[in-house]
């Protein structure tokens, strides 16, 4: 053979090679995208998510939400315990029938119970909408010593039948007080895992600007609610912005009316809980439920890069705050965890009505520790 013919051969062999080594990366490309579709197309386990109060208004609102996905997501199933107490125990029945009837996909079972044990055994979510709720007219006091002696019996079912790590997001009023009453009474869970909703104001402030500047509302961001659910809070818009065709715009830049801003802004956003009942004649229901599943949602998936969201957690002192109360804060998400964003201005005006709504809180604590004696 002469050394051509060698060449030849040696080159004919490189290239089979080469062709056996890309039809290898073809087939190894092929299982791995295999692989990463039966990842995606495994069916998780389901997560156990109770709702006390079931059988009122935001709980006939909230449980199709939930049961359509929009509090954990298009793939997430899930087993639904709703509690309510005896004189609900036919419409809590009958809200049962509904959602089999309903047929949801991720729904696999349903407990509708009047016992707090049975609702809360290895309970992974739990959204505590039970209460007594204020009629018009009422204060938000007036309903303390009613809803306290509830959060205390709560806690205690909730420390003992509940998942070790399992969430809490308290919705019923006084929210930021029947929880920090929930979080002494259920010393075991880990203080971070006891929230209450603020969301609704949060959305609502998103809301009053969007309707100003025309704008959509997911285009709104960055909004703060600060402190109480109630009419101290304060909605903080000094660093909020817009997205617009020219990129994120301050939105005092946009709105131009700071007389507006601090003013009938934050008084809107402050009554608007009191403006619906006096409409309705009961308290808001569907923007609640909505709101509750935001707040669930954003805390276990996430909130999106570069926003925060508004919600009622332990504080641990950020912007001079006192320890001890459950105080609304901007909080970024991730991996279940929230945090307190750090590092934001706070200017004289803004000052005295973090501080204001703090000190709400600190009396309502007192009374609510007065209601429990
Ligand atoms: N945080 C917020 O943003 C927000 C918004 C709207 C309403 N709320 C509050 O949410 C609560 C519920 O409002 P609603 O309109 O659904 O009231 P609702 O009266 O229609 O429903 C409350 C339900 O709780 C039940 N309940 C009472 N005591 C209970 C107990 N010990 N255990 C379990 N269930 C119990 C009642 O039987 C009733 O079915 C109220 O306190 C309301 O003020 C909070
Ligand atoms: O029930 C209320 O007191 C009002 C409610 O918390 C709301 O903000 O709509």
């Amino acid at each position: 053979m002469g050394l051509e013919m060698i060449a030849v051969e040696i080159a004919d062999y490189i290239v089979l090679k080469k062709i056996i080594l890309v039809l290898f990366c073809i087939i190894l490309f092929c299982k791995i995208v295999r692989y990463m579709f039966s990842l995606l197309k495994e069916e998780k386990e389901p997560i156990t998510i109770l709702v006390t109060g079931a059988a009122g208004q935001i709980g006939y609102a909230l449980v199709p939400m939930i049961a359509r996905g929009a509090m954990l997501g298009p793939n997430q199933p899930m087993i639904l315990h709703m509690l309510d107490i005896e004189p609900a125990t036919e419409s809590l029945k009958g809200l049962k029938m509904e959602l089999i009837d309903a047929a949801y996909p991720l729904l696999r079972g349903v407990v509708a119970t009047t016992d707090v044990v049975e609702a809360c055994k290895d309970v992974n979510i739990v959204v505590m909408v039970g209460g007594f709720p204020r009629k018009e007219g009422m204060e938000r006091k007036d309903v303390m010593s009613k809803n306290v002696s509830i959060y205390k019996a709560q806690a205690s079912a909730l420390e003992q039948h509940a998942a070790t790590d399992c969430k809490v997001l308290v919705v019923a009023n006084p929210a930021n007080t029947n929880a920090l009453i929930l979080k002494e009474f259920a010393p075991s869970i880990p203080e971070k895992n006891i929230t209450c909703l603020t969301r609704l104001d949060h959305n609502r402030a998103s809301g009053q600007i969007s309707e100003r500047l025309n704008v959509l509302v997911s285009d709104v961001k960055n909004v703060i609610v600060w402190g109480n659910h109630s009419s101290t809070q304060y909605p903080d818009v000094n660093h909020a912005t817009v997205t617009t065709n020219s990129g994120e715009k301050p939105v005092r830049e946009l709105v131009v009316d700071d007389n507006w801003l601090n003013n009938e802004f934050i008084t809107t956003v402050q009554q608007r809980g009191a403006a619906i009942i006096k409409a309705r004649k009961q308290s808001s229901a569907l923007s609640a439920a909505s709101a509750a599943c935001d707040h669930i949602r954003d805390w276990v998936l996430g909130t999106p890069k570069g926003e925060w969201v508004s919600m009622g957690v332990y504080s641990d002192g950020s912007y001079g705050i006192p320890t001890g109360l459950i105080y609304s804060f901007p909080v970024t998400c991730e991996r279940g965890d929230w945090n307190i964003v750090q590092g934001l201005k706070i200017d004289q005006f803004s000052r005295e009505k973090v501080d204001k709504t703090a000190q709400e809180l600190i009396e309502e604590k007192t009374l609510a520790k007065s209601c429990l004696n």
